[in-house]
């Protein structure tokens, strides 16, 4: 990948919840967004406006029902199980919402970002960050013997960007990732990833409600109705 390609593109990208009784909900529509390395972008907006959904989209967790979205120069529409579950693995880092969907929970800390380094080989520049060096930074060194289910709700979110950042992917995607933190732990959190970037170059996408975190990044794209406004 040169320096000046996206490492992910949107192109007219739609997606449309259908539930068993066959209602429809338009969640995103026609939005071209495109994020290159290096670059962190906010995605704000309110409520139900589509961020979560983008998220999920760029993550390959849910395929789009429009358009394209192309990670790493892979559309990852038309790609298998297989071939989503290798660009998950070797291009993307993502923290979801609920950050015990992130984790295994009877593992330790430690165990987690130790699995997520051996089954991440991120294609970002600079080798793998120690997994004790990685848990101090976020705060965590205390507990890294103790099991995921058994961290607060905010370790529980630090970890889950530990994981994320264990296979220094050159793209990290994350919502919401200092809702449940306190303002010292959230500027923890802002200053690793605002760190990644600076240092190895990561692309970030984050969703967020929270204007400090959107001032300091470098891009802000509003979603409203499931547009770019
Ligand atoms: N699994 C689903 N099935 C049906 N509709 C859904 C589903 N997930 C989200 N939606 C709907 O899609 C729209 C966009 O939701 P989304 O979660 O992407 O919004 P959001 O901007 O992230 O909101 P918030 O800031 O509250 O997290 C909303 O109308 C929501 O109700």
């Amino acid at each position: 990948m040169s320096a000046s390609e996206a490492v992910v593109r949107c192109e007219q990208v739609g997606h449309v919840y259908r539930d068993d009784s066959g209602t429809e909900v338009t969640a995103l529509a026609g939005v071209d967004l495109e994020v290159r390395p290096g670059e962190a972008v906010a995605l704000v907006g309110p409520s139900g406006a589509g961020k979560s959904t983008l998220l999920t989209l760029l993550a390959g967790l849910v395929r789009p029902t429009s358009g394209r979205v192309v990670v790493a120069g892979q559309d990852l529409g038309a790609l298998s199980e297989r071939g989503l579950l290798r660009v998950r693995a070797t291009s993307l880092g993502v923290v979801l919402q609920t950050p015990g969907r992130n984790l295994l929970p009877y593992a330790t800390a430690q165990a987690n970002v130790a699995f997520a380094q051996r089954s991440q080989r991120g294609t970002g520049p600079g080798g793998a960050t120690e997994v004790g060096t990685l848990l101090e930074s976020v705060g965590l060194g205390a507990v890294a013997h103790r099991a995921a289910r058994h961290l607060s709700g905010g370790q529980q979110q630090r970890l889950a960007l530990a994981v994320a950042l264990a296979g220094n992917p050159p793209l990290l995607l994350a919502d919401e990732p200092t809702s449940q933190l306190d303002r010292a732990t959230g500027e923890i959190v802002l200053e690793l990833m605002l760190q990644a970037r600076d240092e190895r170059g990561t692309a970030l996408v984050v969703v967020t409600h929270d204007h400090e975190v959107s001032r300091r990044l470098d891009v802000e794209h509003t979603i409203l109705d499931g547009r770019l406004a």
